[in-house]
C-alpha cells in the first residue's frame, strides 16, 4: 500500500489521503440506480426478470421461493455449517436481547405524565447481498433482530441463483418469505412492491454501491414512504497499530476486508515506518494465497498507510476518516478508545480479528461506511422499533402548566393554541365551587 507521512501533507493532500475509493464517486451510478428503479416501478415482476439476465445472468423461474424449494435448500447444508450458524445466531441473539428496553414513564410535573414507548415496525425487508460472495452471516445479523423486535412480517431478499445456506439461515430464524432478487432492483421491488415481492415499510441490509445507491434513492423519494436502516456500502478497516504489532495478523485483517470487493477500502495509520514496511511485505506473501486475490489487490491500490507522529494523531485521524471498522493493535487498546468520536465497531487488541466481528461474536456486522460513523449507528435492535411519546394530563396538571403554554403561544402569535388551554382553564374554574372570598367579593358587587 501507498505509504503517506501525515505531517508532511499539506491540508488538501491530507484530506484527498483519506478519500474513499473512486467507484463509490462515479457520477453515472445515480443516474443507472434511478433508471433500474423506474423499470421495477413500471413494469413489476417483468423488471425483477430482465435485470435478473442483465445483472447476474440467470433466467429466472420463480422470485418466490416454494415450501419445497426451500425445504430443498436446507437438506443441502452440511452438519458442520448448521452447527457454525448455531453458534454465531446465539451469540447475535444474546447481544440483541440484551438491547431490549421496557417503556418508561415520567411525571415531569404534579399532574403531567410523559411517557416513550416503543412498537415493532411491521413490514421489513431484509436484503442480504450475494452478488460476488453469499453472506450467510447477513441473514443472521438482520433476521435475528427482527424477530427479537417482533417485527410481524419479515421478507428476505439475495441475487439469483440463492444460496442454499442463506435460505437455510433464513428458516433458522423464522423467515418464511424468500426471494430471489438482488441488487437495485430487489430495493425498488421493496420500496414500491411488484406482483410477487411485497411493499415493506423499511429495508435492511447492505450491499455494494448500486445496492445502496438505490436505497439512499427510494428513501428519498415521494412515490413511496419507505425508510431504510443506514448508508452500509462497500466495506472498509482501518487499523491504528504501533511498533508491538504483529504485522502478520495487521495484514491479515487488512486484506479480509479488501477481499470484499475492488471498491473496498483499507488504510492502516502507524507511527511506526518499520512496521508499515512490514505490513506491506506481509500482504504481498499473503495475497497470493488468497482466493479473491484479484479483488484484493484492486481494493489496495485504493488503500494507504499514514505515518503519524504518536497515538494521539492516529486517534485523529481515525476520527476524520470515520471507519466503518476499526482496528486497535496497540500496547495498551484500551488508553486510545475513549479518544475514538466514530467507528461503526470497534475492535481491541491482537486476538480480536475483524472476521469475529463479521460472523459471530454477537455485534452486528451492518454498519455505517462513506465517513457515515461520524453520526450514525452500527445497527441494533432499536433500528428495529420505532418510538413514541405519550402524554396526559390530570386537571391539576393543566393548572400547572396552562399559564406556561398560554404564554408561549402568545409570543408564538398563535392565538389557537393559546385557546385550546385557555378554554379548558375556564371550564374547570367555572365548574369550582366558589371560595368564600370569591363569594364575598359577589355579595360586596
Ligand atoms: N457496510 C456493511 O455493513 C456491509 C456488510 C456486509 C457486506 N457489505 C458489502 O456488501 C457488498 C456486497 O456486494 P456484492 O456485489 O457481493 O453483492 P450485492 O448483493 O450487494 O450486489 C449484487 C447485485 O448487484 C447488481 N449489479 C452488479 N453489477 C451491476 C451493474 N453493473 N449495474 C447494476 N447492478 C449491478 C446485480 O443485480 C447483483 O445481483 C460488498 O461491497 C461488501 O463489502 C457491507
Ligand atoms: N465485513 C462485512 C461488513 O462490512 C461483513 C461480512 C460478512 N461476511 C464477511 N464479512
Ligand atoms: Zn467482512
Amino acid at each position: 500500500m501507498q505509504i503517506l507521512n501525515w505531517q508532511a501533507l499539506s491540508s488538501k493532500e491530507q484530506a484527498d489521503a483519506l478519500k474513499r475509493s473512486p467507484l463509490i464517486g462515479d457520477n453515472s451510478l445515480e443516474q443507472s440506480v434511478a433508471t433500474i428503479i423506474n423499470s421495477v416501478v413500471n413494469d413489476g415482476d417483468n423488471a425483477l426478470r430482465q435485470f435478473s439476465r442483465e445483472f447476474d445472468g440467470i433466467e429466472l423461474e420463480s422470485i418466490a421461493l416454494s415450501k419445497s424449494q426451500i425445504a430443498q435448500a436446507c437438506a443441502n447444508v452440511t452438519d458442520e455449517l448448521k452447527q457454525a450458524i448455531a453458534q454465531a445466531k446465539n451469540n447475535i441473539d444474546c447481544f440483541h436481547r440484551a438491547q431490549l428496553q421496557t417503556n418508561l414513564a415520567v411525571e415531569t410535573q404534579a399532574g403531567i405524565r410523559c411517557e416513550l414507548r416503543s412498537e415493532p415496525i411491521e413490514r421489513v425487508g431484509l436484503y442480504i447481498p450475494g452478488g460476488t460472495a453469499p453472506l450467510i452471516s447477513t441473514v443472521l445479523m438482520l433476521a435475528t433482530p427482527a424477530k427479537i423486535a417482533g417485527c410481524s412480517k419479515r421478507v428476505l431478499l439475495s441475487p439469483p441463483p440463492i444460496n442454499d445456506a442463506i435460505v437455510y439461515a433464513a428458516t433458522e430464524c423464522g423467515i418464511e418469505e424468500i426471494y430471489q432478487v438482488g441488487g437495485a432492483q430487489a430495493i425498488a421491488a421493496l420500496a414500491f412492491g411488484t406482483q410477487t415481492v411485497p411493499q415493506v415499510d423499511k429495508i435492511f441490509g447492505p450491499g455494494n454501491r448500486f445496492v445502496t445507491e438505490a436505497k439512499r434513492a427510494v428513501s428519498q423519494d415521494n412515490r413511496c414512504t419507505v425508510s431504510i436502516d443506514m448508508p452500509a456500502g462497500p466495506s472498509e478497516v482501518l487499523v491504528i497499530a504501533d511498533k508491538q504489532a504483529n504485522p502478520s495478523f495487521v495484514a491479515a485483517d487488512l486484506l479480509s476486508q479488501a477481499e470484499h470487493g475492488a471498491d473496498s477500502q483499507v488504510m492502516l495509520v502507524t507511527d511506526c515506518i518499520k512496521l508499515a514496511e512490514e505490513v506491506n511485505q506481509a500482504l504481498n506473501d499473503q495475497l497470493g494465497k488468497l482466493s479473491r486475490a484479484q479483488t484484493a489487490k484492486q481494493a489496495l491500490e485504493c488503500s494507504r498507510t499514514i505515518i503519524v507522529e504518536d497515538m494521539d494523531s492516529a486517534a485523529r485521524v481515525s476520527n476524520q476518516y470515520g471507519p466503518e471498522h476499526l482496528i486497535i493493535q496497540t500496547e495498551q487498546p484500551r488508553d486510545i478508545l475513549p479518544k475514538i468520536r466514530a467507528a461503526g465497531s470497534v475492535f481491541l487488541g491482537a486476538y480480536t480479528p475483524e472476521s469475529v466481528g463479521d460472523y459471530a461474536s454477537g455485534t452486528n456486522h451492518v454498519l455505517p461506511t462513506y465517513g457515515y460513523s461520524k453520526t450514525v449507528s452500527s445497527l441494533s435492535l432499536a433500528d428495529f422499533s420505532r418510538r413514541f411519546t405519550v402524554q396526559e394530563l390530570s386537571a391539576d396538571g393543566l393548572k400547572n402548566l396552562g399559564q406556561c403554554v398560554m404564554t408561549l403561544a402568545s409570543a408564538e402569535q398563535l392565538d389557537a393554541h393559546k385557546n385550546a388551554v385557555a378554554i379548558r382553564l375556564a371550564s374547570l374554574t367555572a365548574s369550582e365551587p366558589a371560595t368564600d372570598e370569591q363569594k364575598a367579593s359577589k355579595v360586596e358587587a
